[in-house]
């Protein structure tokens, strides 16, 4: 072939290809510069001449690499650029937010308007709709991720062991009222029966005549009249409502029935959900009605051999079990879920302000991110704006540096998603700025984290880091990290500015989306640490984010081949020339 028809050929198909964003993608990820796509168009263009329809499909071509590159030069997803731009360092919210997605926000546009707002974590919750409908909203979120520059990463959670209603025969709520007999029983039943429960197997194990089955943890309760076989007869005692998948508990003179089910935590079902997180490539796990470490570390082994990419194991704080064994199941895991859903069935609701907050604190002294969840924004399921109760209780749990909130039926079947989200970045960008302003006028020293992690160099460094940063007003936090390590230590004493952790592991830029303060870039890094502070730095003033005088704090856990100390660590402080 001629020169010419050859790049006649190669310029049609690429003309093609140009509509299709993998192509953009594949030619980014080789980073090199030779393959950029502009230059190779702009060299055959004026060598040939084209029709308007391929030269329109190019135009497209080459915007999709430009958009793509402009964020991935610096690995920034579009949000926190934004962000950036908009509202400067010290402005950049600091608390993550997790949306669980369900029918009401699972189209493209519904989605890519939760990532717009700020969503950093998508939650799947296994309990509902089928693995398909899964599988679809997973992969449209890393479309989105890879189209439109945004960094959402992607959990799956367990359905677990738990008692439940199977059906109450009605899609939506029934009504108990005072006095009312209805029969509990494990049995599907055809037809309609009225005052008659199904619940899962296993679930009247134990349970004695007397006993009170309470619903949703005082959604309604009973009186356990008689036994009949598995089945439970039972006199509403306190009327109240059933909702779809109510949750059941059993209580005998006041206290909680704590039984061991015999069911384990993981189910049948929860394995081939975990192997299909597996094999969709998700983030996280959030593993739920844990009540031991072993569960967890079973969980994480087994991970670690199965799955190519690393996934982080989130432990769910759910039941009186997990709250006795609170600590070696922090440890255990990659972090914790406050699931005050559940939660609340099982202990006093009075208790539960301040186990969240023990639980937030144990987080943070063992390193360990942690997510408040369920009910923040609860009337918004319904109307287009919360309570005032609600906004303060998501302000609590933000000053009580929580690392993420987590919407559940407000944004999963919820009309009012978008606003939910806005309310809670609003309160958390408000909440933010006054506890700093609080900390810094009162000169109140944040809660004193304990030397208590085992890599006390690096925890010191950290500890010394953000001192600095805070004392000197520096307007960043720089990190250069391979697994997140010193981005972590750095999140946990909560500095008053943002922590931009550079790495070139996609997983740890995925799971680090998670904590507080940390605004996660993917870069190329090379092991000469002046060549990747100049070059981070030169990008960021090549986008106009940075201007003279501005300072930046760097610390680093990449350690060069040719140093074998960790005392290689240092904290450097550059003003941006
Ligand atoms: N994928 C989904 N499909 C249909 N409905 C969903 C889906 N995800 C959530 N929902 C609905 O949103 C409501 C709240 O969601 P969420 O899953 O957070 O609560 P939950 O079921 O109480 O959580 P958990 O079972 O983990 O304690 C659910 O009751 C359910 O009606
Ligand atoms: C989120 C969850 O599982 C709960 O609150 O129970
Ligand atoms: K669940
Ligand atoms: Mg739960």
């Amino acid at each position: 072939m001629s020169d010419t028809r050859i790049q006649l050929a190669m310029l049609d198909s690429m003309a093609v290809a140009a509509t299709d964003a993998f192509l953009c993608r594949s030619l980014i990820s080789t980073r090199n510069p030779s393959i950029n796509f502009k230059n190779q168009v702009r060299k055959l263009k004026v060598k040939s001449k084209f029709s308007s329809k391929v030269q329109a499909q190019l135009q497209v071509g080459i915007e999709k690499q430009e958009h793509i590159l402009s964020g991935l030069n610096l690995g920034f997803d579009v949000v926190s650029e934004g962000e950036l731009r908009e509202k400067g360092f010290m402005g950049m919210r600091k608390t993550k937010m997790v949306c669980t997605i369900g029918p009401a926000c699972c189209s493209d546009q519904d989605l890519e308007k939760l990532a717009l707002g700020g969503m950093n974590v998508a939650r799947l919750n296994m309990c509902h709709n089928t693995r398909d409908w899964h599988c679809h909203v997973i992969r449209k979120i890393k479309r989105l991720n890879h189209e439109k520059g945004f960094c959402v990463s992607v959990m799956i959670d367990t359905e677990g062991s738990q008692i439940h209603v199977v059906d109450h025969g009605s899609p939506s709520s029934v009504k108990a009222e005072v006095d009312s007999i209805w029969l509990f029983t494990a049995e599907k039943l055809e037809g309609s029966h009225p005052f008659t429960v199904q619940a899962n197997k296993g679930f009247s194990e134990g349970i004695e005549v007397g006993d009170e089955p309470v619903i949703d943890g005082g959604m309604a309760s009973f009186e356990v009249i008689e036994k009949v076989g598995n089945d439970l007869r039972c006199k509403c005692t306190d009327p109240g409502l059933f909702l779809p998948r109510a949750k059941l508990s059993f209580w005998r003179n006041g206290k909680l029935v704590e039984r061991n089910y015999g069911l384990p935590t993981l189910s049948t079902k929860d394995w081939a959900d975990i192997e299909f997180g597996i094999s969709e490539g998700v983030d996280f796990i959030a593993m739920s009605f844990v009540s031991n470490a072993d569960s967890v570390r079973h969980l994480t082994n087994y991970l670690s051999t199965k799955s190519a990419k690393p996934i982080k194991v989130l432990a769910k704080i759910e039941n009186m079990e997990s709250l006795q064994k609170l600590e070696e199941i922090v440890e255990s895991s990659d972090g914790i879920m406050v699931a005050r859903g559940d939660l609340g069935v099982e202990i006093p609701l009075e208790q539960i302000p301040t186990v969240q907050e023990v639980i937030i604190n144990v987080c943070r002294q063992l390193n360990k991110p942690v997510i408040v969840a369920s009910q923040l924004l609860e009337s918004m399921v319904e109307y287009p704006t919360p309570t005032r109760a609600e906004v303060a209780d998501v302000s609590e749990a933000v000053r009580q540096y929580a690392d993420a909130l987590m919407l559940s039926g407000e944004s999963a079947i919820g009309p009012y998603a978008q606003k939910a989200v806005s309310v809670l970045r609003m309160a958390s960008s408000r909440m933010e700025l006054w506890s700093r302003e609080e900390n810094r006028q009162s000169a109140l020293s944040q809660r004193q984290l304990g030397v208590s992690l085992s890599d006390r160099i690096a925890e010191q460094i950290c500890n010394s880091a953000v001192k600095m940063a805070n004392n000197l007003s520096v307007d960043a936090i720089f990190v250069y990290t391979k697994h997140g390590h010193m981005a972590s230590l750095l999140s946990r004493i909560r500095p008053y500015p943002p922590i931009f952790a550079f790495t070139n592991d996609d997983s740890t830029r995925m799971a680090l989306n998670l904590q507080w303060g940390v605004i996660p870039l993917l870069v190329d890094l090379s092991d000469d640490m002046e060549a990747n502070i100049s070059k981070t730095i030169d990008l960021i003033k090549t986008k106009g984010m940075v201007k003279q005088g501005d300072s930046v704090l760097v610390v680093s856990d990449l350690t060069p081949a040719h140093v074998t100390s960790t005392a290689f660590q240092s904290i450097l402080v550059k003003t941006i020339a």
